[in-house]
């Protein structure tokens, strides 16, 4: 396996294989000053609006990252809050930082901060390993979910259920609970069960895929679920399942950050903000009419209303 696929088995899906993801660079860093600053501001903010705003999940201030290889630097300085019960959308042109903010959320070994802080639940995210940051609450669904051979679906997935049940403290599930746990689950999905008994990702179709990440994010039941580009490769009768199956995992106490192009996926995850990402920075936010205005004008229609 290589390490891109180990880091995503490592992250997204919550435990360790038999092989450890790179180590971070952008982890080992230090940012006392700055962090005890931004988790001071959120504590802030929650005491201040404890009765009337839901609690801060995310709070990132100033994020800037490059590419650990070249130190080309990517993210220019990132502010974002998001709350519990909230859906985020982020959008922006080909190249402008999108996944590579959401990779740098999860601890991806190819990128370093540089500055800036990310507070997740109260506590300095970019200190974590990927796996903690996943255990922590955070899920991230990637553009190509890597496949595993020699694994199966059903046991990739009790592992990380039982990864995570570990990190809070509950009982493992024994496969037939969790084969009860999984069911409904794959139901919402419209999947068959065979696709338990098959290897994670082999051989499976775009929108398979997809719709796998869907059903891990529902077995890992995260707190903060990131969505990059869960619709692309989707036909509509694909779309509409995912989407329905993520609306589906809602809650007050949930959030979800998605990465999309297009409308259409607006039409069925309805966004409260949407962030427009122009050269790794966020330049402008709005709600969900920002992403109709940006449908019927362009970019230019967007940037040329600031
Ligand atoms: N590992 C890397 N090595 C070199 N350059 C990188 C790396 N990761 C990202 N980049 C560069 O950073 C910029 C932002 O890439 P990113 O994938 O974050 O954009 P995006 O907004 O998600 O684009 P898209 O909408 O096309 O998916 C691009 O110019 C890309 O080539």
């Amino acid at each position: 396996m290589d390490a891109m696929a180990c880091f995503q088995a490592a992250s997204a899906y919550s435990t360790r294989l038999a092989v450890r993801p790179l180590p971070l660079q952008s982890s080992k860093r230090s940012y006392s000053l700055c962090i005890r600053n931004v988790a001071a501001t959120a504590t802030q903010q929650e005491s201040s609006s404890r009765d009337v705003s839901p609690k801060i999940l995310l709070q990132v201030q100033g994020l800037t990252a490059s590419v650990a290889d070249s130190n080309t630097e990517i993210l220019k300085g990132i502010d974002l809050t998001i709350r519990e019960g909230e859906v985020h959308a982020i959008m922006g042109k080909n190249g402008s930082g999108k996944s590579t903010f959401s990779k740098v959320l999860v601890g991806h070994p190819d990128y370093q901060v540089t500055g800036g802080a990310a507070i997740f639940k109260g506590e300095n995210l970019l200190e974590k390993e990927p796996e903690e940051r996943s255990h922590a609450g955070l899920f991230m669904s990637f553009q190509s979910p890597v496949e595993v051979p020699g694994v199966s679906n059903m046991d990739f997935l009790r592992m990380s259920c039982n990864a995570r049940r570990a990190a809070q403290g509950q009982p493992e599930l024994g496969p037939l609970e969790f084969y009860g746990f999984l069911s409904p689950k794959l139901a919402a999905l419209n999947m068959a069960p065979t696709f338990l008994d098959r290897n994670v990702n082999e051989g499976f179709s775009g929108g398979e895929k997809k719709r796998n990440e869907i059903l891990q994010l529902a077995v890992l039941e995260a707190d903060l679920a990131i969505l990059d580009e869960i619709d692309s490769g989707l036909d509509v009768d694909a779309l509409r399942d995912v989407a329905n199956a993520v609306n589906g995992l809602r809650k007050s106490s949930n959030a979800i950050l998605m990465i999309t192009h297009y409308q259409r996926l607006l039409d069925y995850i309805k966004p409260d903000f949407v962030h427009i990402m122009e050269q790794g920075q966020i330049v402008k936010t709005g709600d969900a009419s920002l992403a109709k205005q940006l449908e019927a004008g362009g970019y230019q229609a967007i940037r040329g209303g600031d």
